[in-house]
């Protein structure tokens, strides 16, 4: 699998570029499969993408163009999903109380979700939060919990064998932010969690980024989706985007080389992210 790289002048450029391509492969979706499975990740880059995807599909509508004309899109302009046939799931999420703040999907909500189920037409029960402590007394329970709810929509098309095998839905898109130890969802460095398989969401309860007690998916599960974007921003990240592209390095040290899409695994990163990286180790 050929990873491609992406770069960016700043965070934000990088943020309405990947929103427009995300909306245009959940616009593909509906229209190929008659729906869209998105996977989404917290974080600073994962939020940005959302804000900017909020911005992109209001600009749509005041353009005055009907759902028909908005599919089929032009050059410049974002094609917008019919947004009663998406569904969005989590990468990870932080075990807290629903309504957090600090959870992912809370700040999905903000960014993007709540507006496009109060003016766009997606269904609340579109939205596949992972558990909250009221419903999951710890990560493994949490896990459990997510691999039912993902199960209730295994794919039929049945394309894919791992996918079948664990019983998951089509991801036709699986956003990940990429951490300063090179974490990718809630898979760290040197933990159990990055050698589970055969299961599709693994719990941590020891996360070295705060809060401790998380749900993620597992590697098997990230490998299932179609597409697989890392999007990472900030000099923070530039060491772990290196050794992410030096060939050798490990699952084990830096886990967002374990990320590989079905179709495609694309890094999109901004300047300042890729600033340690050699001609040697990206080919240019
Ligand atoms: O729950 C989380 O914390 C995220 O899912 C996590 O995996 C995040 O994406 C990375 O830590 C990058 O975060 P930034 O984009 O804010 O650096």
């Amino acid at each position: 699998m050929t990873r491609v790289l992406h770069r960016f002048a700043d965070r934000d450029a990088m943020c309405e570029a990947v929103a427009r391509e995300f909306l245009a492969v959940l616009a593909e979706a509906v229209e190929t499969h008659g729906s869209a499975h998105a996977v989404l990740t917290g974080g600073g880059a994962g939020i940005g993408i959302l804000d900017a995807a909020a911005r992109l599909v209001d600009t749509e509508r005041n353009s005055g163009r009907n759902t028909a004309q908005l599919a089929e899109h032009t050059a410049g302009q974002a094609p917008v999903p019919e947004w009663s046939q998406v569904h969005f799931w989590w990468g990870d999420e932080r075990l807290l109380a629903g309504g957090e703040a600090e959870r992912n999907d809370e700040q999905a909500d903000a960014a993007l979700l709540r507006r496009l189920v109060a003016e766009y037409g997606l269904p609340e029960e579109n939205i596949h939060r992972m558990p909250s402590t009221e419903l999951a007394v710890s990560p493994a329970q949490g896990a459990e919990a997510y691999s039912a709810d993902l199960a209730a929509f295994a794919d039929d098309e049945e394309d894919d064998e791992q996918r079948a095998r664990l019983l998951l839905p089509r991801f036709d898109v699986l956003l990940l932010g990429v951490g300063p130890d090179g974490h990718v969802a809630s898979l760290f460095p040197g933990r159990d969690s990055l050698t589970v398989s055969g299961v599709c969401c693994v719990g941590e309860s020891d996360s070295p980024k705060p809060p401790p007690s998380r749900v993620s998916l597992t590697f098997d599960a990230i490998s299932t989706a179609e597409r697989v974007w890392m999007v990472v921003a900030g000099q923070d990240k530039a060491a772990a985007v290196a050794r992410a592209f030096t060939d050798g390095t490990a699952v084990e040290e830096i886990p967002a080389v374990g990320a590989l899409g079905r179709a495609e695994t694309v890094w999109h990163i901004d300047q300042a992210a890729g600033s340690a990286l050699t001609e040697e180790s990206t080919g240019d």
